[in-house]
């Protein structure tokens, strides 16, 4: 799917899924009620904990990322170089069944008198992903993120989805993945770019 970056910059407004303030103790009393909910007996030995564990793993699920203020480097000169970053790789959590999915990311740019720092692409892709999310606005929401912080919408964003409501659930297709492309601005006007930064990108999902 290859959508274009036309947009303004990202509203948190429209982000239905922005972390809250996580109430662990109430999570805990909530998963002991699932567990009793489900015909176990939340008080047995290797389950006394659990809810105290889930609660905890929610709330470090939720919360915001150290720092990801972005750094950028001044570097003239760079005659259109093209910068792929692939293989972040992120857990988030489909908010249709509260099942985990890994989000494999590729971030394509051309610099223009300044260069960010690698990390933060990857430190951007944790952000969106430490939350109930879909593939689809996970990746508007990390190319929107991008054109912010460089100011030019010259962005290309590429993510492989594996959903586990699709394969440990449901329809059961272990081998399905889900691509997303977000593609704006010089990735939008100019096939080759773009097709160089589709080749960098899913170099290692062809591989896999
Ligand atoms: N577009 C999109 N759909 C997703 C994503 N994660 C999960 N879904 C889908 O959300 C849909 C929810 O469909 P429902 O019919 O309400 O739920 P369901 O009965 O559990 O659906 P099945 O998964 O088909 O069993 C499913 O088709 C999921 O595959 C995502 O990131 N993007
Ligand atoms: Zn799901």
């Amino acid at each position: 799917m290859t959508d274009t970056l036309d947009r303004p910059a990202p509203s948190e407004s429209q982000d239905l899924a922005s972390p809250g303030l996580v109430d662990t103790e109430r999570v805990a009393d909530l998963v002991g009620q699932l567990l009793a909910a489900i015909g176990e007996d939340p008080g047995r030995e290797g389950l006394s904990d659990t809810p105290a564990r889930v609660a905890a793993w929610w709330r470090s699920f939720l919360s915001p990322q150290p720092s990801a203020t972005p750094t950028c480097f001044t570097e003239q000169h760079l005659s259109g170089q093209l910068v792929v970053i692939g293989g972040m790789s992120v857990w988030s959590l489909c908010e249709h069944h509260l099942l985990p999915m890994n989000l494999d990311v590729a971030v394509g740019y051309v610099p223009d008198g300044e260069v960010m720092g690698l990390s933060k692409f990857g430190r951007i892709a944790q952000q969106y992903a430490g939350r109930l999310q879909v593939q689809e606005r996970f990746t508007r929401q990390v190319a929107d993120e991008i054109a912010v912080v460089l100011g030019s919408n010259g962005v290309a964003v590429a993510v492989r989805g594996t959903h586990l409501c699709m394969s440990a659930r449901g329809v059961r297709m272990e081998a399905a993945r889900t691509t997303t492309v977000l593609a704006g601005g010089r990735f939008e006007s100019d096939p080759v770019l773009s097709q160089q930064f589709l080749t960098l990108a899913t170099d290692r999902w062809r591989a896999a």
